[in-house]
């Protein structure tokens, strides 16, 4: 069987299979998986195309991926084969353990588990399958392997993930200023003592990637109608939680069911949780969903219709946090007018704070070359005036509640 293909991206045009170990693990039912977890959440209920998923991505950061490995050897850095391969098996698994929606439903499906974790846990169980040609991939994965330049590529503050997630979402969402010159960027590589650098000609566009993910962040991924969107689902699967611990049967996938029965944890993460895990995916929410809304209880009724016919809460987005008491006058209406409980009118009145930061100082920087051979923060070679303050984190506040 001829296991080089080609597929089609509509990024990147042809993108080719590099070899047979990789074409297999495409082929595994662990990856197809991620054919069904879209890649940004409830995002589509604002952005309709923004319907790819984490399948799209992986694939777009292997061609990446192929690009870098080619740009590095060709300015003299030596890349055996055995980890030019575990370079490419790592970043295609390095959102495998991503559960139903991604990030909106990271913390709800099982407690502080993060699919990084989870990918790990993949790309172990892959490990025993395919007779441990992953242990690599797994170190470089890890950040433990000795040459830090490839543990760079696939996590630091200019990697492969977000030169592909920046490109991709921005087609996708059609939000055309978070279209960086990913490909650029990957030509601007370098590699100094084994550690990334970019070289000095590459610094307008290392700012432009800096300056378009923190707008991505406030104008894509935290939108405020998305956030709203996505804490409401968190809500129907913990809603979906209390009323299981209380002995009511819900209509679920089994895999579903699994999580909504136990609370699962690091722990308690067994080889048989991996196996439920893989089964579950965005259907399998959007289904239960379906059920749900026309469900007895108010509090998961409401809030699936809410979700499946996209009639939001009212979201308000503020510098400061929110006062208690501005909430408590929603709650005691909420309550009045439904006659339910003040703990059920909570899910529909909630506070929280999104947070980003555009360019942190202090880890994984993104580092210069200079023609002299001098190595420079971005932050102190670049004469954009904004880059340092753009280093400051910023958080924000928010209220939702019934319009
Ligand atoms: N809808 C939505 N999408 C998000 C949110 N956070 C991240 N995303 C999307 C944007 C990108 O496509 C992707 C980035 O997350 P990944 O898991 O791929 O990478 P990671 O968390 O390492 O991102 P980072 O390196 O911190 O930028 O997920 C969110 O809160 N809501």
């Amino acid at each position: 069987m001829n296991k080089l293909k080609i597929l089609n991206d509509p990024i990147y045009g042809f993108i080719t299979i590099p070899n047979s170990l990789i074409f297999d693990l495409i082929q595994h039912k662990y990856f197809q998986r991620l054919r069904r977890i879209t890649q940004m959440g409830m995002s589509y209920l604002v952005y309709p195309g923004a319907h790819h998923t984490r399948f799209h991505h992986a694939i777009g950061c292997v061609y990446l991926m192929q690009k870098a490995v080619n740009v590095l050897r060709y300015k003299g850095v030596t890349i055996s084969k055995e980890e030019e391969e575990a370079l490419y098996i790592a970043i295609l698994l390095h959102d495998i353990g991503h559960g139903p929606f991604s990030h909106a439903m990271e913390h709800s499906i099982v407690n502080g588990v993060s699919h990084e974790q989870i990918s790990l846990l993949f790309m172990e169980r892959l490990n025993k399958e395919f007779n441990g040609s992953l242990t690599l991939a797994i170190s470089i994965f890890k950040g433990k392997y000795e040459r830090s330049f490839m543990c760079q590529l696939i996590s630091s503050q200019l990697d492969i993930d977000r030169a592909d997630y920046l490109k991709r979402d921005s087609f996708y969402t059609g939000v055309a200023e978070g279209n960086v010159n990913s490909e650029r960027l990957i030509t601007m590589l370098n590699v100094v003592d084994d550690n990334l650098v970019v070289e000095e000609k590459g610094i307008y566009s290392v700012e432009k990637f800096i300056i378009a993910r923190r707008f991505m962040y406030w104008q894509v991924y935290l939108h405020k109608t998305g956030l709203v969107a996505e804490q409401l689902l968190m809500r129907v699967l913990s809603r979906a939680k209390e009323l299981t611990k209380k002995g009511v049967s819900l209509d679920a996938s089994n895999a579903l069911k699994y999580f909504l029965n136990n609370d699962i944890s690091i722990e308690n993460f067994t080889n048989t949780t991996l196996d439920i895990f893989y089964e579950l995916d965005d259907y399998d929410i959007i289904s239960a969903m379906k059920l749900w809304k026309n469900n007895n209880d108010f509090v998961l009724r409401n809030l699936c219709e809410m979700i499946i016919n996209r009639e939001l809460l009212k979201i308000k987005i503020k510098n400061k946090p929110v006062k208690t008491n501005n909430l408590e006058k929603h709650i005691d209406k909420l309550v009045s007018t439904h006659n339910i409980s003040k703990a059920e009118a909570k899910y529909f009145v909630f506070s929280g704070d999104i947070y980003n930061q555009a360019y942190q100082t202090k880890k994984q920087n993104i580092n210069i070359l200079h023609k002299s051979g001098k190595i420079q923060d971005i932050v102190k070679a670049t004469d954009h005036l904004n880059l340092k303050a753009l280093s400051k984190p910023v958080t924000k506040y928010y209220i939702c509640h019934p319009k």
